[in-house]
């Protein structure tokens, strides 16, 4: 099933993915446009051809392992493991306080080499933290695929940290897509384009 990018997207707008107008995000940050990937989980047929367009980044990259950062990556992470014969582990918000006392759950080797998954990526600080706490656990991580990358200087910090990042969408094309698509207005468009202009983030996440 060969999905084409621009009826994605769409499907994901209709689907409720994108959220319009003064949204608060990560941190108190404030945005125009809002991709909210969890509602994926509702459409079975979206979650396939997400994590298929995942898979077809993921196929250019060596990998022994996949992890998505959690919450939102896990059930694409899951779906891509299941599709590719992968295995996965999965990431604990905590630290589990009582039985294995463990962060990372599912079996792996030290030095193994992990893919990162992850939905949005805006600084990279999420998909960062995930990162850290897979190398302290002796695995080896070099690459992530994501499904958008806001371009807000997340890919510049994730490559400072020795993390090469590949997406299905940017949002200047998820924009353009959605714009010709009849979904969102020559307005909105100008207002997203000089939000991510103007709130860029540096090497200091
Ligand atoms: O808060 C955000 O920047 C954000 C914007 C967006 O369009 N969609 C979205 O899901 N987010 C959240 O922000 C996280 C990425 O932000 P960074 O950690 O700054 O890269 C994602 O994992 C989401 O929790």
């Amino acid at each position: 099933m060969a999905e084409k990018l621009e009826d994605l997207a769409v499907q994901l707008f209709d689907a409720g993915a994108v959220r319009l107008g003064d949204i608060e995000a990560k941190v108190g940050r404030r945005t125009p446009i809002y991709f909210d990937l969890r509602v994926v989980v509702s459409h079975p047929r979206l979650m396939m051809a997400i994590s298929r367009q995942l898979q077809t980044l993921a196929s250019e990259i060596p990998h022994d392992i996949l992890c998505g950062v959690p919450y939102a990556a896990l059930p694409f992470a899951a779906v891509m493991s299941v599709n590719s014969n992968t295995p996965m582990i999965m990431k604990r918000k905590e630290t589990k306080l009582y039985a294995t006392k463990k962060i990372l759950e599912g079996v792996f080797e030290q030095n193994q080499k992990c893919l990162v998954i992850e939905d949005v990526v805006t600084s990279g600080g999420s998909l960062l933290e995930t990162v850290s706490t897979l190398r302290s656990e002796g695995l080896k991580v070099t690459h992530a695929v994501v499904v958008l990358d806001r371009e807000q200087g997340g890919v510049g910090v994730l490559e400072a940290n020795g993390v090469q990042m590949r997406s299905i969408y940017t949002m200047t094309n998820l924009v353009k897509i959605l714009k010709d698509a009849g979904r969102i207005s020559d307005e909105t468009a100008e207002i997203v384009s000089d939000h991510i202009r103007e709130c860029q983030f540096g090497n200091s996440v």
